[in-house]
């Protein structure tokens, strides 16, 4: 199965349960719980979320808590810069996991590459309410000097919706990473299914 293009960031096990049942190998579902949640509740979390990739031979990955990943046997992790960098994520996870790793300008995407980093996240492409704190969006056009600078995964992140796929797709994105276009839709399946048909 090719990598992912749609990518769930969650940490409800019901949304990713709809997300998977529609989109299937063809998802991947990050978990990405709060800061104050405790490593036991996060353990429970992806184990469950583990378990559900794996019977739709889907993509668990988790974010941060790289510990967690190998623990529960997820498929890799995601590291930003406020967690461990990129080789030492690499060497925790080991070589045949996958690692992402955030960036937003094509200097830190060359550095996160060369220390092993198997696609990246990037942004904010645009404004968004899901994360305080967040620098500037980029804009496709950040999105594109990003993509144009590295040859691995680009995975576009941030205010992302069905409608904005097709110009970060132009912009040179290989998918795209959302949490409130599915996780906030009425219908969770429904939108997996339309942000599923943007991407093809
Ligand atoms: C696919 C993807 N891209 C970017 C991020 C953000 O990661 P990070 O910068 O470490 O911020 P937190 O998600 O930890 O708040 C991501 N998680 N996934
Ligand atoms: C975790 C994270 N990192 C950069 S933006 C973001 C949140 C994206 O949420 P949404 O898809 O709802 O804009
Ligand atoms: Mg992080």
């Amino acid at each position: 199965m090719p990598f992912p293009r749609l990518h769930l960031i969650t940490d409800s096990f019901a949304v990713a349960r709809a997300a998977v049942d529609a989109a299937g190998p063809e998802l991947a579902v990050q978990v990405r719980v709060e800061d104050g949640v405790d490593d036991r509740d996060a353990y429970e979390l992806a184990g469950k979320v583990v378990e559900l990739c794996v019977g739709a031979g889907a993509l668990c990955l988790v974010n941060d808590r790289l510990h967690v990943a190998l623990a529960v046997g997820a498929g890799g992790g995601h590291v930003g810069a406020l967690d461990l960098p990129v080789d030492a994520a690499r060497r925790v996870l080991g070589p045949g996991a996958v690692l992402g790793a955030t960036a937003r300008d094509p200097g830190t995407a060359r550095r996160a590459v060369a220390a092993g980093a198997t696609y990246l996240g990037v942004g904010p492409a645009y404004a968004t309410s899901t994360k305080d704190g967040l620098p500037p969006p980029i804009g496709p056009a950040g999105v594109a000097a990003v993509a144009a600078a590295v040859g691995v995964p680009v995975i576009a992140i941030a205010g992302v919706t069905a409608a904005r796929v097709p110009e970060l797709l132009e912009s040179g994105a290989y998918g795209v990473a959302v949490i409130g276009a599915i996780g906030r839709a009425p219908d969770p399946g429904a939108a997996t299914i339309e942000l599923l048909k943007a991407l093809s």
